[in-house]
């Protein structure tokens, strides 16, 4: 039984400077859903989820967690969020896990045992004692996911969480994303991976220059696309789009 679930995005914009970079966001997200975002480098994909997550505030609009307006502690607690780029700080592996469970309200006594079964959970274990910046990009991010599995949280968003990493270290996040899945952890997630999108994703978010243009489920949204520059992108043909050019497939042009 969710506690902050639904998740509602209500008229929300993000403005920088003189840019409308997220333009009248409106989606909900349900218990249990695993909803792929995807779009084009730059489509707001990324500030998206650092507003859902409350590390952004919005410029306008407003997100709900379970009807409730803003990012009350409650509301917090039972989320995490896993980046391209891990953030560790300078001590253990393990330190990293507990000193996140500290933050939780975890009791001293029950830190390290938790921290431990998360690290072996992700196939780190052996690695537990070493300075987490010492790790390869792989290792640090699959502690990132223990970090996150350890907190059992209740929405998982993950910004691109195998960017950067080889076929086998991919493989292993993805195992990881899965067990959130079995244990009907909510997902919010950011791949250019279209693949990975198809196996992991209940449902479609499409973005382009800060809009949402099209949600569908996973299916719907490879096999058939509603939108023009959805087409395009499945095809693979969203990037040799220029401004000045007719869109792929024609289509109407959508500007700023
Ligand atoms: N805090 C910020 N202030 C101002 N502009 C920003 C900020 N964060 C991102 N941007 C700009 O907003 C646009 C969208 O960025 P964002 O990182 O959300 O894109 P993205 O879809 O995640 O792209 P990518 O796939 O390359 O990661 C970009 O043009 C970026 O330069």
């Amino acid at each position: 039984m969710s506690t902050i679930l639904p998740l509602k995005v209500k008229d929300v914009n993000f403005i920088a400077g003189d840019k409308r970079l997220i333009k009248d966001m409106n989606f909900q997200v349900k218990a249990g859903a695993r909803v792929m975002v995807l779009g084009a480098n730059g489509a707001g994909k990324s500030l998206l989820l650092r507003i859902c997550h409350g590390l952004l505030p919005a410029s306008s609009g407003e997100v709900f967690w379970n009807g409730q307006a803003g990012f009350p502690k409650k509301v917090r607690k039972h989320q995490a969020m896993v980046f391209q780029r891990p953030v560790l700080l300078r001590r253990t592996a393990l330190a990293n896990i507990e000193y996140a469970l500290k933050r939780q309200g975890i009791h001293r006594s029950e830190r390290r045992d938790m921290a431990y079964a998360a690290m072996k959970k992700v196939g780190l274990g052996r690695l537990a004692e070493q300075p987490a910046r010492v790790l390869s990009g792989g290792e640090q991010q699959r502690l990132a996911m223990a970090r996150a599995w350890a907190i059992q949280p209740e929405v998982l968003f993950l910004d691109e969480p195998c960017a950067s990493l080889d076929p086998s270290a991919t493989h292993s996040i993805e195992e990881t994303i899965e067990a959130f899945v079995e244990k009907k952890t909510t997902i919010i997630m950011t791949t250019h991976d279209l693949g990975q999108a198809k196996r992991l994703g209940s449902d479609v978010m499409f973005m382009h220059r800060g809009r949402v243009l099209e949600k569908a489920n996973v299916k719907d949204f490879f096999t058939s696309p509603q939108n023009d520059l959805a087409q395009a992108f499945v095809k693979g043909e969203l990037l040799w789009w220029k401004r000045k050019e007719p869109y792929p497939g024609g289509g109407m042009k959508m500007g700023r």
